[in-house]
């Protein structure tokens, strides 16, 4: 059984070229049996054929034939330690522990034949195969082999095959985390932990006892963990959530009882952590949007496991913490992120609705959006009560830890001035409301909600963000009361009795059920509200909607495209979004945060923000397809989704395997490098990525189900759009030309 993919069956003694790492170099016989072993090719995945069947020349000489056939490919006899130290020498003449197009080595390797026992050599060429080289030898020396036979096809595949594998194969488990004694000390991990003493910390709520008790016993059993476990109180306060700023802390998610034997045989019961992917990088916890995103990805890859128990997570924390967090640690606790539940549930429910327990999760996970739906995004201070639409509006107290510790610098500098206080020294007193700064409240009441946005940071909501009604949430909301509406009455008989622990916070009292017609009508009410507020007209675009200054805003966001997603955009509108909004946004690589002339100019004073121009990021590309689909803008949906996949797979094969948190899809060089804010996360790897990054790799796998077949072997070929869509209506001219009609 090779990883998680499954696909190949094996003989004892034959081997597949694209087994996970663990299998191709776990394997003693494999790598010591020269010539017993035949490994089997996938002929399809290779860029040699790739590029014959394109008629185009290889990129390097071929050995003779008595070495390599269409059956089982070339094969090398590579010694690790001693073929890393040269690639390294002479390849990565920066030293950054990649082989990217910005080294200057001479791109070129011999490697001994394993077919001639050595004796022959044969040449790798070019940073594709002299990255993957290294790639595959830094994984077999972790797998502590000396000595490999490495097939030419893990160096030659053609990059479609080996980023979309590599996700399934590798990337997903390595983002997995399980809060349990098996791995709490990864999951514990945190590097915005500013403090002096960043040890691991689990906060538990009070409705969890057991786990309470679990993690206690995790710290007594295993003390060189040194993991401080906290219970936390009832009620959580903007003051509680402060005060725990200098000891942050992971929060308890939702576990299963399993069963455990001792070596006597004896049986006791115990908790098992249910699993999660994280975004990656710094991010090593989970987060709210980035989870929707991910399971997107994870459902196309069969991980159901994985996307249900995050929908579960989801509800452990709407029963325990009020709200689906921005993600999981002490300093996240007072705000949420954009709000995807009913959506991902009902897409794990389509999964597993022949499971005699499917519907009871779906009612769960329903009753669970019921509940965040009233009692976070419907009520005040989220709830304009003028408008009845909804902003992102999160409580809070001072500054927030766990920004890059740079990031507020140009803020607080005046105020630190005026106060003549050093830094820290100043947030303390801020924080704890010794110093009153009535104008700093403000600012930060304003960058909480940029950050319950999830599009932290952008010039479209900083200073002003806690007062807008935006397009983005304000799609969700009405894609939750469709979807909830439409739940009810074709899975629940149109009646949804409501238990008392999904009451509080809510308009309903225990017991008392609830029907489709009442969802309908809200959705009804949100759209004509948004039609008249944020719909313009003459430009053909969603605008968010300011409720404190009572007018329409004019900054030109890509989450206009929202609409189409939630299906809040009549045809006409939808029609106008694709002619003279879609144009606005869309770039090189796909779909960019804002437009150019919304953002302004940028400059020392100004710098530039993440989610503005000129970047994009994973999450607006997959609603936009998404949403172009859903009104049939098929021909939309598959061009934008080839230059984000385009932009992509380049930067994966000139880049040493990079896969990034977020692009500059003006870039058609490198653009994976972000230097706005904190950097880009999922840069930083030696040798080879383990993760890539959480929405990217899920944009990835979704993506190629987007595109068509013949796009999807373009993008192999790494194929500008250009240059595919000329030859495509070249074809197509010439075709039309030869056409006879009888
Ligand atoms: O530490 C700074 C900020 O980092 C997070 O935001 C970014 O990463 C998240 C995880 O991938 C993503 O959900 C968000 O859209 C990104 O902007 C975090 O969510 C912020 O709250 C935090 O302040
Ligand atoms: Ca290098």
């Amino acid at each position: 059984m090779q990883g998680t993919s499954g696909h190949r069956s094996r003989g004892s003694e034959e081997y597949g070229v694209y087994d996970d790492a663990k299998t191709y170099y776990a394997s003693e016989e494999r790598h010591s049996n020269r010539y017993g072993v035949r490994t089997r090719t996938y002929s399809q995945n290779s860029l040699v054929k790739q590029l014959e069947r394109m008629g185009a020349q290889e990129p390097f000489r071929r050995g003779s034939h008595d070495e390599t056939t269409m059956e089982t490919g070339r094969r090398f006899l590579v010694q690790v330690d001693a073929t890393l130290e040269i690639l390294k020498n002479q390849e990565d003449t920066d030293g950054n522990m990649q082989i990217t197009i910005e080294d200057n080595g001479p791109k070129v390797i011999s490697l001994r034949t394993a077919a001639s026992a050595g004796h022959n050599r044969f040449e790798v060429r070019g940073t594709y195969m002299l990255s993957n080289l290294l790639q595959e030898l830094t994984l077999a020396k972790e797998y502590g082999r000396k000595q490999i036979i490495l097939d030419e096809g893990r160096l030659n595949e053609n990059p479609v095959d080996r980023l979309s594998r590599l996700i399934r194969d590798h990337f997903w488990d390595g983002l997995t985390r399980r809060i349990d004694a098996s791995s709490i000390e990864i999951a514990a991990r945190d590097p915005k932990d500013w403090t002096d003493d960043p040890r691991p910390r689990i906060y538990v709520p009070i409705g969890a006892p057991e786990q309470y008790e679990y993690y206690q016993k995790v710290a007594a059993d295993r003390p060189e963990l040194r993991l401080d476990v906290q219970q936390l109180p009832e009620k959580i306060t903007p003051e509680l959530i402060r005060d725990m700023n200098d000891k942050p802390g992971l929060l308890a998610v939702a576990v299963e009882k399993v069963e455990e034997e001792d070596e006597l045989g004896n049986k006791t019961t115990s908790l098992k952590g249910l699993p999660f992917v994280v975004p990656g990088g710094r991010f090593n916890e989970l987060y709210g949007w980035d989870s929707y995103m991910e399971s997107l990805g994870l459902l196309i890859h069969e991980r159901v496991d994985l996307a249900k128990s995050m929908v579960l997570n989801f509800c452990f924390c709407i029963e325990h913490y009020g709200k689906i967090l921005n993600a999981t640690r002490s300093y996240y606790l007072g705000r949420s992120q954009p709000p995807f539940l009913t959506d991902m549930a009902l897409r794990v429910y389509e999964k597993i609705k022949h499971e005699p327990d499917s519907k009871e999760f779906l009612r769960r996970a329903i009753l669970a959006a019921i509940k965040e739906y009233h009692s976070v995004w419907t009520s005040e201070p989220r709830l304009d009560p003028v408008t009845g639409l909804s902003r992102y509006r999160p409580e809070g107290l001072g500054v927030p830890p766990e920004t890059e510790a740079t990031h507020f610098v140009h803020i607080l500098k005046p105020y630190i001035e005026k106060h003549k206080m050093e830094f820290e020294e100043f947030v303390r007193a801020y924080n704890y409301g010794e110093i009153k700064e009535p104008e700093l409240d403000e600012y930060f009441l304003h960058d909480r909600a940029v950050r319950e946005s999830g599009h932290d940071t952008s010039y479209r909501l900083e200073g002003v963000c806690a007062d807008l009604a935006t397009i983005d949430l304000n799609s969700l909301l009405f894609k939750y009361e469709t979807d909830i509406g439409r739940t009810i009455r074709s899975l629940f008989g149109d009646k949804l009795v409501i238990p008392a622990e999904f009451c509080q916070g809510t308009p309903y009292q225990p017991g008392e059920s609830v029907s489709s017609a009442v969802w309908d009508r809200r959705a009804k009410r949100r759209k004509l509200t948004m039609d008249k507020l944020m719909w313009n007209e003459e430009e053909g675009m969603f605008f968010d909607y300011d409720t404190a200054k009572r007018q329409r805003c004019t900054y030109e966001t890509a989450t206009t495209l929202w609409a189409l997603w939630a299906g809040i955009a009549t045809p006409k509108q939808a029609a106008d979004l694709v002619k003279k909004g879609l144009p606005r946004f869309e770039m090189f690589g796909g779909v960019v945060a804002g437009t150019e002339k919304s953002r302004g100019a940028i400059g020392l004073e100004r710098p530039n923000r993440q989610w503005d121009y000129p970047y994009g990021w994973a999450p607006q590309q997959m609603l936009a397809w998404t949403g172009l689909l859903r009104y049939s803008f098929t021909e939309e949906a598959e061009r934008l989704a080839y230059k984000w996949l385009f932009m992509i797979t380049k930067a994966f094969v000139d880049f040493n395997g990079v896969v990034v948190e977020k692009y500059d899809v003006t870039r058609p060089v490198d653009p994976h490098r972000v230097d706005a804010e904190y950097g880009n996360q999922g840069l930083d790897f030696k040798g080879v990525a383990k993760e890539g990054f959480g929405w990217v790799n899920a944009s990835y796998v979704y993506g190629l189900q987007i595109v068509n077949a013949h796009m999807r072997r373009a993008l192999g070929t790494l194929t500008p759009y250009e240059t595919f869509i000329r030859a495509i209506e070249l074809n197509n001219e010439r075709a039309l030309a030869g056409l006879t009609l009888t």
